[in-house]
């Protein structure tokens, strides 16, 4: 393992290698979910890279998830869009499944907008429906596998970060907003993601507990992003798209595959990319109200 400083030095080196190689200078990331790699499509003036040339990055390993950063323009604002995200399933270590959110952050990034696909648990969530995250509850996370679990490095943020207002309000609100007048506000919700470890599904034992605990749909990533850029000071929007019900009961004889997980991406994909770029358009960009801002 790093030590601190040395991982610092990590980022900083792919964060040069990137400035190095293009002019774009982000103001938001995106991190693209399973199937919603579309959303860089919407950029102009393109300059993408593939991981395997990214020094320090990771590796793209699931299906739906192309493995290549593109940077652009989108009405008016520098992006950077991953299109392909690391998860703890595939075998990184939570430091290696959020390197990019620090490079982002050494890039001069100051809005992260993060994606995914999860299954509902709500009753009201159905599949091609978008939830608003409203608050998450990070599973592992609560037992110790945390992003931020070793030495502090102070350069990026406090000891003890809050979360209590890590999904940003005022972009909640101005996405529900664009929904309405994008007509689509009856696929719109707010709810409360959880993050399982995967890669299995959940039992029907286990989404039963989950809805019980209140949670409104599951998925096996996001949450670790969202720790480190909360961390480091991004405001956060996140959304899910919701491709599956979870399975709650014994007499149900539906079941979840990935396969079934890409294809409600690829219907839902041109509704979801006109909500992320108006969002996008509208935002702020110098508004950057966190707790734990450093
Ligand atoms: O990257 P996300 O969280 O969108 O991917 C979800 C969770 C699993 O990786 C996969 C299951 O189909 O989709
Ligand atoms: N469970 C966990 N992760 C998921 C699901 C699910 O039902 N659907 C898409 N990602």
């Amino acid at each position: 393992d790093f030590r601190p400083d040395d991982v610092h030095d990590e980022y900083q080196k792919t964060a040069d290698w990137l400035r190095s190689q293009t002019k774009h200078r982000p103001q938001v990331a995106i991190i693209c979910g399973s199937g919603l790699g579309m959303l860089a499509d919407a950029l102009k003036c393109q300059d993408s890279f593939a991981y395997s040339d990214i020094p320090g990055f990771p590796q793209s390993t699931v299906q739906g998830h192309a493995g290549r950063l593109v940077f652009g323009e989108l009405k008016g604002k520098t992006c950077v869009c991953m299109q392909g995200r690391f998860h703890m399933y595939e075998g990184h270590s939570l430091c290696k499944t959020t390197f990019p959110v620090r490079v982002f952050k050494l890039l001069g990034v100051k809005t992260l907008i993060v994606t995914n696909a999860a299954g509902s648990l709500a009753d009201g969530l159905q599949p091609g429906d978008i939830m608003i995250i409203k608050d998450h509850v990070n599973f592992p996370g609560l037992v110790g596998l945390n992003p931020l679990s070793g030495p502090n490095d102070d350069k990026f943020g406090p000891r003890f970060p809050a979360m209590s207002d890590c999904y940003n309000k005022d972009l909640r609100c101005l996405a529900m907003e664009i929904a309405k007048q994008m007509g689509v506000a009856s696929l719109v919700q707010e709810g409360v993601y959880a993050m399982v470890g995967g890669p299995n599904f959940e039992s029907i034992a286990e989404a039963k507990l989950l809805h019980q605990l209140g949670v409104d749909a599951v998925g096996m990533s996001t949450a670790p992003e969202v720790v480190v850029a909360t961390h480091c000071g991004l405001r956060v929007f996140g959304l899910s798209l919701i491709t599956n019900k979870v399975v709650k009961s014994y007499e149900d004889s539906d079941s979840v595959n990935h396969e079934g997980v890409l294809e409600v991406g690829r219907l839902r994909s041109q509704t979801v990319q006109q909500l992320v770029t108006e969002l996008i358009s509208r935002m702020d960009i110098n508004n950057n109200s966190t707790n734990n801002t450093v």
